[in-house]
């Protein structure tokens, strides 16, 4: 049985003053079992980010409903971690007490949650940086301090919404491998949205590829290169053969979707 299970999900925003809604997302049904790395590409304002908050529980769908094991998601809840693409941490907080935010809400004895915020400034290479302030830290430091939050809550799915988009391109290509290798090692389900189309495929179990607004799944495509997966297979032949296909799925929906605004 699959983990989550969305079914005939669409969103519809109401005009603003008397205008015209907005058909955001048209129905969609996706499925998506335990420890998948789903990545979502698109053109800009296809939906992905709609998608991605209802699945999170931060907006409703108009149609349709989103099951997480068996039980209908109605709002936010701690077996959904969420990262953004804009530095989201607490600017009051230092890096260590961002991390265990989550966990002191829960109440969690001081010992276990010293243990795992410990474990994962491990685990994003933060160590010596735990009583830094966010506003200390460069941006990818921020975005490693907000995937550790994520995580230090177990999640039952990581939920990215273009977390390395404002990454230079050096420091986004590491991140990459510092997320798919706490993936490989610790498993868990992603759904990671994102506009390129390389960092879509280094990442994935499956490509999501949607079309222009408003949008809808377009084509699924697996992701059968070997794990663990290096850099170096950005290179490869088969890598290349994913991302022309995908680049193929994108372009005429990125032509429409500057087509139509
Ligand atoms: N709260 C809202 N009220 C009205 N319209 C909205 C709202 N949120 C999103 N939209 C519209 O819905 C469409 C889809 O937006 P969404 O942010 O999901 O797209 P996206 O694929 O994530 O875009 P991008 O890649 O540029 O972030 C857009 O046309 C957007 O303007």
């Amino acid at each position: 049985m699959s983990e989550l299970v969305i079914r005939g999900v669409s969103r519809t925003f109401p005009g603003v003053r008397g205008g015209q809604p907005t058909l955001a997302l048209q129905p969609t049904d996706l499925d998506i079992p335990k420890n998948d790395f789903v990545t979502v590409l698109g053109p800009s304002g296809c939906g992905k980010s709609t998608l991605l908050r209802i699945i999170a529980g931060l907006d409703f769908p108009s149609t349709g409903t989103v099951t997480l094991e068996g039980r209908d998601v109605k709002g936010p809840g701690a077996d959904r971690g969420m990262v953004f693409q804009s530095y989201t941490l607490f600017p009051w907080l230092t890096v260590r007490d961002n991390i265990a935010f989550g966990l002191r809400e829960k109440g969690m004895a001081e010992k276990e949650k010293n243990e795992i915020v410990a474990s994962y400034v491990a685990k994003v290479g933060l160590r010596g940086f735990e009583n830094h302030w966010p506003k200390q830290l460069s941006g990818g430091m921020q975005q490693r301090t907000a995937i550790a939050r994520a995580l230090a809550n177990n999640p039952k799915i990581l939920l990215l919404d273009e977390p390395f988009g404002a990454l230079d391109n050096q420091t986004r290509g590491l991140m990459q491998e510092l997320l798919l290798g706490i993936w490989e090692r610790e498993q868990k389900t992603v759904i990671f949205v994102t506009h390129d189309i390389e960092e879509a495929v280094f990442m994935a179990s499956r490509v999501v590829t949607m079309t222009a607004r408003p949008g809808k799944i377009k084509s699924i495509t697996p992701v059968n290169l070997p794990h663990p997966r290096h850099y170096t297979i950005k290179a490869s032949p088969e890598f290349s053969e994913l991302r022309l296909k995908l680049t193929e799925d994108i372009r005429s929906e990125a032509i429409a979707a500057a087509e139509h605004g």
